[in-house]
């Protein structure tokens, strides 16, 4: 004993006298022992500790970090959960749920308590140095801003207006002539090819575009015959916006918050700099700084103040709009530009992407029999410069067929499949039947939940796969399991911060598909030599960290029947 006692005492003396004398060794000393006691207490005290997850996860929020970094989040995620279950513990005070109460109890909340309030991460989706819908993290600040424009995105709205005016109907139609314009003919079978994730995205920003500001100032992306330099740079433009920037890792900033603080204080005032010498130089100055569509937006409002519309628009709802209920910011101007800015953004990634994904699975040769099926459910169509009767357009939206491709495309390939991050509010809650602190960031991760509604998920049984049968109806028993599917889909999230553009979304996907089989058969077009000029299929700017379809090149050949 005593020979093991004396080295450990040297020891011990040795350390002492060095860190007494050297003030580096006794920050070391320090540290070692403040880190030391944090990971003791994080692992085995904190009130998270009982919840599953991996150890190094749980010790130190650096874990989480390295796959946001790796764009990893989402996969990570749903690997967890196959592993641990519905409740895992992603971070030192990160929880990642997947159960349909753990849902219910953190986004849509119970009695006067709507959800929890969102994460820091979204104050950064805030234009021109203002909050919008999206962007507020609390119910106060988010609740009157729904209430001024909610009317706008109803599905009642939705299809008045597009039986009325015809505006998605037309766009349709120039997205079918901007494939023949622009697509490349095959020498060998009939029909035109062409990278469809663009074209996706061109109908996605024309359609919100009009929605959100009128027909005669939406964008033109999709062009015409007499494509003029206006619409080339629009399209150029629009392409611009999806070059990565600070967007792409978004979790990072959430922990980098100055840092974001600092860029965002520096970018307000170089805009605020960049007014004042404008206002000097042109008396009446349109540019305000920004990328395309921040000056697209924000022109687009003060022109609509100046000069107003009768059409009744996202826009005008937000420049007549009265602020009811307490709030606490100005509103302006440039409120209302945030708002119009931010649905752009919105309308354009999450509908194009789910486009892209749709077409080219049912483009492979093991759907084209699908393709029939649908083609012959469709109704006879008007042509392109004729609004669809509303009988029509309900006729396609409830169209069994249709709804299976798209409903699947959501389950499968959530446009949005990342942790949508929200905070345990004062005074801690409990969610699912586990009391979280405040302050703990209580989440779902929509891929994660989605693909948890499936027992090949669920038994670990095989790879998911895109069956859009499985949506369709032939005994009772199909139908209580279909509308339980329904009713669990989370791709569009749920609650008061739901997406608003949800029936937008829809009606532009449903009417895309039918105009689309009605003319064509749409085939995967593998012998092209194009060079595809983009990574949409692999990275997007923000909220989509997986690549779903890496193995295709982005190209179909649209056959005309
Ligand atoms: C397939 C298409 C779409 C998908 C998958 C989708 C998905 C989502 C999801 C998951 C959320 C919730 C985000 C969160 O809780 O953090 C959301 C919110 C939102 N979406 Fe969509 N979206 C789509 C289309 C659209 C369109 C066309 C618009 C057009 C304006 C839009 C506008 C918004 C807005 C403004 C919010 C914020 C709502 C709020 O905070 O009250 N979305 N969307």
């Amino acid at each position: 004993m005593a020979i093991f006692k004396i080295p450990i005492q040297l020891g011990g003396f040795v350390l002492l006298n060095s860190t007494v004398n050297n003030p580096l060794s006794t920050f070391v000393l320090l540290a070692l022992v403040y880190g030391f006691t944090l990971a003791t207490y994080r692992l085995l005290f904190s009130p998270l500790s009982a919840i599953p997850g991996p150890k190094l996860a749980a010790v130190t929020r650096l874990w989480i970090l390295y796959h946001d970094y790796k764009n990893q989040r989402t996969d990570t995620i749903t690997n967890l959960h196959k592993k641990y279950g519905p409740v895992v513990r992603i971070g030192p005070n990160e929880v990642s749920f997947t159960s349909t109460s753990a849902v219910k109890d953190i986004y849509t909340g119970s009695g006067r308590e709507g959800g929890f309030p969102k994460g820091f991460m979204y104050a950064m989706f805030t234009h021109y140095g203002r909050y919008n819908m999206f962007s507020s993290l609390t119910s106060e600040a988010h609740s009157w801003r729904r209430r001024m424009i909610a009317s706008s995105y109803s599905l009642t709205n939705i299809l008045n207006r597009e039986a009325g005016k015809g505006d998605i109907w037309r766009t349709v139609g120039e997205y079918l002539e901007h494939v023949r314009r622009e697509g490349v003919e095959s020498k060998t079978r009939p029909g035109h090819s062409i990278d469809i994730y663009p074209v996706n995205i061109y109908f996605a920003c024309d359609n919100v575009s009009a929605h959100v500001f009128g027909e005669e100032r939406g964008t033109r992306a999709l062009g015409s015959a007499r494509d003029n330099v206006e619409i080339r740079l629009q399209r150029d433009s629009i392409d611009d916006w999806y070059i990565p920037t600070r967007r792409e890792k978004i979790y990072l900033w959430t922990d980098f918050n100055i840092a974001l603080r600092c860029f965002e204080t520096f970018e307000k005032t170089a805009q605020k700099f960049l007014r004042i010498i404008q206002r000097r130089v042109d008396l009446d100055p349109k540019y305000i700084g920004g990328t395309f569509l921040h000056n697209y937006a924000y022109n687009n409002m003060r022109d609509l103040k100046d000069r107003p519309s009768p059409e009744l628009t996202v826009a005008k709802n937000l420049l007549s709009g009265k602020v009811s209920g307490k709030v606490s910011e100005i509103f302006d101007e440039f409120g209302a530009a945030s708002e119009s800015m931010d649905h752009m953004l919105a309308g354009m990634d999450t509908t194009s992407d789910t486009l892209s994904f749709l077409l080219a699975m049912l483009a492979l040769p093991e759907y084209h029999q699908y393709q029939e099926k649908i083609r012959s459910s469709l109704p006879d169509l008007p042509p392109f410069d004729q609004p669809l009767s509303l009988v029509d357009i309900n006729h396609i939206l409830t169209n069994p067929y249709i709804n299976s491709v798209i409903k699947e495309t959501l389950l499968i390939f959530p446009a949005i499949p990342v942790t949508l991050p929200r905070v345990v509010p004062s005074g801690g809650r409990v969610v699912d039947g586990l009391w979280l602190p405040e302050g703990t960031l209580a989440s779902s991760s929509v891929r994660a939940v989605n693909l948890a509604l499936l027992p090949e998920f669920e038994e670990n049984t095989g790879n998911v796969r895109w069956e859009p049968s499985r949506w369709l109806i032939s005994t009772d028993a199909d139908k209580d399991r279909t509308q339980e599917l329904e009713r669990r889909l989370w791709s569009f999230g749920s609650g008061g911060r739901g997406c608003i553009g949800k029936h937008l979304a829809l009606t532009e996907m449903s009417l895309l598909l039918a105009a689309i089989l009605a003319n064509y058969n749409i085939r995967r077009e593998d012998n092209i030599a194009l060079e595809v000029p983009h990574s949409h299929w692999t990275c997007r700017r923000s909220f989509r960290d997986i690549a779903y379809l890496k193995d295709f090149n982005g190209f179909l050949r649209f056959e005309p029947l």
